[in-house]
């Protein structure tokens, strides 16, 4: 069971509208959600609600098939893109697709599980391929944007510099609590965690559930509520890292509430493994300000994979809990180690 609903209430997060050139307005909103929460919204990103649709009915169709079939796709599998249930929680699941190829990405998993009369067994490599190109539109645009929030002219400057080799991938999460919940105790679908990326897109379905931790006295858990139209964007460790902690990667989680299944889809836009991530001095301020020593994104990726608490499954470890443990070790990547 989670925290008591007392103690959560809905966050009002701004609405980047990306059919309309970006305001000053906009940006200052924007920067603030970015600094406090690392969250907002975007409404007009151009993915169809049919789109959503199909993606989640043929979603569907694979978790509904039995566990034995699924886990020809799972961890001890060789293709290894299905998270079954119970390694990050007993409600979990999860799929995942990765680009930049993202059609034979999902066709070759698609194609263990699904026998060959499956008709609709095509369909699943195209659809997801739709989404990976638009989602790899929208992150590169978002990205360009958040550049904005940390300065003027910071887009022109570092997107070519040191985001032009990014990369995503995706995940479809479902989350299918017992029968017998009663909405007066939600239960914890996702552990907290921050994300291992850039930026993350999120789409959730009505059913809601993703909360972000707040950081102000007496209110723990703020939801952040589902809404047609609208995807959520967060702020990944890897940007926090690089922006010197001017953009804040935030605790988050998904609780459910409602005997339903939920559907998510995560797209991560991560920096390339070999990638050396350093704050540019023009965003740390000047060389003494700079937070983090330059790391290696594969070092950091392999940290929360190899911790158990740091996994994304399992959930709990942070950037800056690398930094900590590098340090500790001599490799040392922050100045100053933070211990919160
Ligand atoms: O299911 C959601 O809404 C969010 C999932 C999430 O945080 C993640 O996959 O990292
Ligand atoms: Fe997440």
């Amino acid at each position: 069971m989670v925290s008591s609903s007392a103690f959560e209430t809905t966050l009002n997060l701004p609405s980047l509208d990306l059919s309309k050139p970006l305001q000053p307005s906009s940006l200052s909103s924007l920067s603030e959600a970015c600094h406090q929460w690392g969250f907002f919204n975007i409404i007009n990103h151009g993915i169809s609600k049919d789109l959503f649709e199909n993606i989640k009915s043929f979603s569907n169709q694979l978790f509904d098939l039995p566990s034995e079939a699924k886990l020809k796709l799972g961890p001890s599998s060789s293709i290894k893109t299905y998270t079954p249930q119970f390694i990050a929680s007993p409600y979990f699941e999860s799929f995942r697709v990765s680009g930049p190829d993202f059609h034979s990405s999902a066709q070759d998993s698609v194609d263990v599980v699904f026998d060959n009369n499956n008709n609709n067994r095509h369909e699943f490599g195209e659809i997801l391929e739709e989404y990976g190109k638009k989602m790899t539109e929208l992150a590169k645009k978002i990205m360009k944007i958040v550049l904005m929030v940390l300065g003027d002219g910071f887009d022109t400057r570092f997107y070519d510099l040191d985001f032009k080799n990014c990369h995503g991938y995706l995940r479809i999460n479902r989350y299918s609590p017992p029968t017998n919940l009663d909405d007066k105790k939600a239960i914890e679908g996702l552990g907290m965690h921050t994300d291992m990326s850039c930026i993350t897109i999120v789409y959730q379905d009505e059913i809601g559930g993703l909360q972000v931790k707040s950081k102000q006295e007496g209110i723990r858990w703020m939801d952040i509520a589902p809404s047609e139209g609208t995807l959520v964007v967060n702020i990944g460790d890897l940007l926090q890292a690089w922006s010197n902690d001017k953009l804040i990667s935030s605790e988050h989680r998904v609780v459910l509430k409602q005997p339903e299944n939920r559907l998510s889809i995560a797209f991560f836009w991560c920096f390339e493994d070999e990638k050396v991530i350093l704050a540019p001095n023009e965003v740390a301020g000047n060389e003494e300000m700079r937070l983090y020593k330059p790391f290696v994104c594969l070092d950091y990726l392999k940290f929360r994979e190899s911790n158990e608490e740091g996994k994304f499954e399992k959930v709990g470890f942070t950037v800056k809990d690398f930094v900590a443990h590098n340090t500790k070790i001599e490799l040392c990547t922050k100045v100053h180690p933070v211990t919160q």
